[in-house]
């Protein structure tokens, strides 16, 4: 039977990173998805503005929406101090099978906790089943037209707090325009925006990140 891009990514990174080595599973999917096949992951441009922001933050807790290979898990867990937890939710289970190989291959496993659902039913679980009592920092990178309905799910489960940070990519390519709205005009977002380039391409794409006022 055929294979399928995310297990073809995969065997790039058995073949070409070193176990335990996050930095070079990251450097293994970008050469692939540049040189042999495109893949929708953050990638190195805009994986960059990813790692200074979580660099800066240091958070202790991160959500993750969409983990499709696991990527920007990788990247984003490589980065967070040792007691620090990434959640990460995707609700295809191919995808999730592909991600948590990647993660495994990084050695990253006891940074991250990959969960098989929608963010529509783990989010409202996130206190009672993980324990998270606040998210530090939330990356959204799932399906663009969920951006704004998990954003308001986020408030409305009282998981932001004074500080929290939303980072989501996309903003221009594919689009979120009613995300970009909300965060860009409510008084409760102090929003900033990242110009850089569709992952792979000369498109231009951005990051938004928003931290909430509280
Ligand atoms: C809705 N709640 C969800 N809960 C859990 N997992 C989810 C949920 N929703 C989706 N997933 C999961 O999150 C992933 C979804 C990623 C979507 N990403 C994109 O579409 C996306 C698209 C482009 C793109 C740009 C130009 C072009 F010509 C073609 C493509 C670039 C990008 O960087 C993207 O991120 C996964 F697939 C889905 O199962
Ligand atoms: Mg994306």
């Amino acid at each position: 039977t055929q294979s399928t891009r995310p297990q073809r990514l995969l065997g790039a990174v058995q073949k070409n990173a070193t176990r335990g080595d996050p930095r070079s599973v990251v450097k293994a999917i970008d050469e692939f998805c540049r040189h042999k096949e495109w893949a929708m992951n953050v990638g190195d441009e805009k994986g960059c503005i990813l790692d200074s922001v979580v660099s800066e933050l240091n958070p202790a807790t991160v959500l993750e929406l969409g983990t499709y290979c696991g990527y920007s898990t990788v990247r984003i867990a490589s980065l967070l101090p040792p007691h620090a937890k990434l959640i990460t939710l995707e609700f295809n289970p191919d995808y999730a099978k592909i991600a948590c190989q990647v993660i495994a291959w990084a050695g990253l496993e006891d940074k991250i906790q990959l969960v098989e659902g929608s963010s529509a039913e783990w989010i409202p679980k996130m206190k009672e089943h993980f324990g998270v009592k606040m998210l530090d920092l939330v990356f959204m990178d799932h399906w663009k037209d969920d951006y704004l309905p998990d954003t308001k799910l986020l408030e409305d489960c009282g998981l932001l707090r004074k500080g929290s940070v939303l980072l989501a990519d996309n903003v221009i390519c594919p689009g979120s325009p009613d995300y970009l709205k909300y965060v860009r005009r409510s008084p409760r977002y102090k929003s900033q925006y990242f110009r850089s380039h569709l992952e792979y391409t000369k498109a231009e794409d951005g990051l938004e990140k928003s931290v909430f006022l509280g």
